[in-house]
């Protein structure tokens, strides 16, 4: 029983209060407390008041009571506002960080692509856009007024048993019910069921075509602009349509909550009638009972269970993520310290590999040894694994079954941080920091020598300063061309190799270069990662055939293995694939007289 009302979410939100700030907390719980208690003190206040009235006692010490608690009503309410404000901004900070460690924290990158956990991702990235609910500071507002109401029914039925015993009871009972019947409702079930949450990943995904500037240039050219705005407007309507059936009141439940009040309060308000008509029930107590009688209908299901509802959803997301990513992102390290230096050897054997929940492995019995200091090129259709291959060389991901073996130690046995410095990668989908150059190429720095090197070395030179922003909106900023970024990329890599990687992936690393930029710089690569063991993924032959050697992937094998006279000697794949490309690249002289390898 406990241990389910752990796992509920309001349950989790509760708990994140006192995390997010202890000293804050406790102040929003003490406001909450005392301006629960005030509406009680103050019917109380009126009976004195009424009663020093009839008797002719003393008005002082009533009046001052009564004012007192007017007044802290009024001030308590707008400083319990201001705190709530705040609780609420450093909850979305805890479960921000709370949700970047966890998405940062795993070595593998599995948990970021499991399909299991992107809707939870989803609730837990988006809850603070207001776009499915209030933010989380008014939020918190929300939630404190309405356990204000709460803690005031309840304060207001404790002094109805001044009364008599049944009366509190009965209208606890009967305005408690309403929860209960209007639970039916499905907001005190869960207003966040999976169903909702899928619907808000499809609006929030539609939104995010319509307002980032990447997809803006296609939306326009395909005319998808008013396609866009209808996608985003349907998908919106689809999740308040499921948000409303899940929370709409349903009739048959009002009626019989409509129906238990009335006789609740018929009851005990009749009680208090006939108690004040026998005379057992002077009219400074009734006075005092009337109210408090009213005020136990605070308690009433309303407000808390919308505002807690929304704001417990991105809490319970988080708090199932945080413990579900690190298993699908762990790979355990190993202790053995890969050699400083030089070029590493790669030997793949038996190599299976499937993605989480796809239907068809990628690797299934991968054999592929690459010697220290040589540079192999992957080539093979889309989808053949070439990038995979490198993210598991990386040791992104654990293969399922074979071994990978660097320098003859199977790469589980070597310390993921210290191995991963000694591989450096450009990937189709390269890192672009909004920082300055200087960062670009050397994120986890590099004296400033190398990193002038490494860009002559990649054809960016002349770039930029070192210091300049690579992004617009700074007062420094640039942002660059797509060959240009993938220089930056390139430079990444090369310093990398300054700095000691002994692998070198290079996946399509001179696809967005121009065909002059991409044969001149491709000799220079060479040049820099002589000393290196070099992986080149490349559709482009002309690149390709430069590697020592080149290994046609498919199905998840090697079908071919030699260098580009073997491979053309053979007059398999590999040959067919050259040939069709060397049909379409004949010129070899451009019209400034300047020759370049095309092919
Ligand atoms: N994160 C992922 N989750 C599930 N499946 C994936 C993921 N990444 C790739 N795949 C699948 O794995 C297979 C191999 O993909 P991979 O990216 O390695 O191919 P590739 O040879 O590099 O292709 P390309 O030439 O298009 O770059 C493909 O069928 C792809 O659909």
């Amino acid at each position: 029983m406990v241990s389910r009302l752990r796992e509920r979410p309001e349950w989790q939100f509760f708990g994140v209060l006192s995390r997010a700030d202890p000293g804050l907390a406790a102040a929003w719980w003490v406001l909450l407390l005392a301006r629960g208690a005030l509406p009680a003190v103050f019917a109380i206040a009126m009976g004195w008041l009424v009663g020093a009235v009839q008797d002719g006692d003393p008005l002082a010490a009533p009046l001052s009571l009564m004012g007192t608690t007017f007044v802290l009503l009024q001030v308590l309410t707008p400083v319990h506002q201001a705190v709530s404000a705040n609780l609420g901004s450093r909850v979305s900070a805890y479960l921000n960080d709370t949700l970047a460690k966890a998405c940062v924290g795993p070595p593998g990158i599995g948990h970021l692509e499991d399909p299991g956990l992107s809707e939870d991702l989803t609730v837990a990235r988006e809850f603070d856009r207001g776009q499915t609910g209030p933010p989380m500071y008014m939020n918190v507002d929300f939630v404190a007024g309405s356990l204000v109401e709460l803690v005031g029914g309840i304060a207001s039925a404790v002094v109805l048993f001044g009364f008599n015993w049944w009366a509190p009871l009965v209208l606890v009972a009967a305005w408690s019910s309403t929860h209960w019947l209007l639970r039916e409702s499905g907001v005190w079930k869960d207003r966040n069921t999976a169903e909702v949450r899928s619907a808000q990943r499809h609006a929030n995904y539609a939104y995010e075509l319509a307002v980032e500037p990447e997809p803006a240039k296609e939306l326009r050219l395909f005319g998808l602009a008013d396609w866009t705005v209808r996608r985003f407007t349907e998908r919106r309507r689809r999740l308040f349509e499921l948000q409303h059936a899940a929370t709409r009141l349903r009739e048959r439940p009002m009626i019989w909550s409509l129906l238990i009040i009335a006789v609740a309060n018929g009851l005990v308000f009749g009680a208090l009638g006939t108690a004040a008509i026998d005379g057992r029930l002077p009219l400074d107590r009734l006075v005092v009972f009337a109210q408090v009688a009213i005020g136990v209908g605070m308690i009433a299901f309303g407000g808390l269970n919308w505002a807690l509802d929304g704001a417990a959803a991105p809490v319970a997301a988080v708090r199932r993520l945080e413990p579900a990513m690190a298993p699908a992102g762990a790979l355990t390290s190993g202790s053995v310290e890969p050699a400083a230096r030089g070029a590493a050897q790669v030997e793949i054997r038996g190599l299976s590999f499937s993605y989480p929940q796809a239907d068809r492995p990628v690797f299934d019995g991968l054999d592929l040894t690459i010697p220290a200091g040589s540079s192999l090129a992957v080539v093979g259709q889309n989808g053949a694994g070439k990038t995979t291959l490198a993210k598991l060389l990386c040791r992104l991901y654990d293969a399922d079954a074979g071994t990978i073996r660097i320098d003859g130690t199977d790469l589980r046995d070597l310390d993921i941080d210290a191995w991963r410095t000694r591989v450096a990668a450009v990937f189709q989908d390269f890192l672009k920091l909004e920082l300055p150059l200087r960062d670009n190429v050397a994120p986890a720095g590099a004296p400033d020598a190398d990193i002038r090197a490494a860009l002559v070395d990649a054809g960016a030179a002349d770039l930029a300063e070192l210091d300049t922003r690579l992004a617009t909106g700074y007062g420094d900023g640039t942002d660059l061309s797509g060959g240009q970024w993938q220089r930056v990329a390139l430079a990444r890599a090369l310093c990398a190799v300054r700095q000691g990687a002994g692998l070198v992936l290079l996946d399509e690393p001179t696809a967005q270069l121009d065909v002059r930029g991409e044969a001149a710089i491709f000799d220079r690569i060479l040049t820099a990662t002589r000393d290196v063991t070099t992986i080149l993924i490349s559709h482009r032959f002309s690149t390709v055939r430069h590697a020592d050697r080149i290994c046609v992937l498919e199905h998840g094998h090697v079908v071919e293995l030699g260098s580009h006279d073997e491979l053309m000697a053979l007059g398999g794949r590999y040959r067919t694939m050259f040939e069709l490309q060397a049909k379409r690249f004949t010129a070899e002289v451009d019209e400034e007289g300047l020759s370049y390898d095309t092919l």
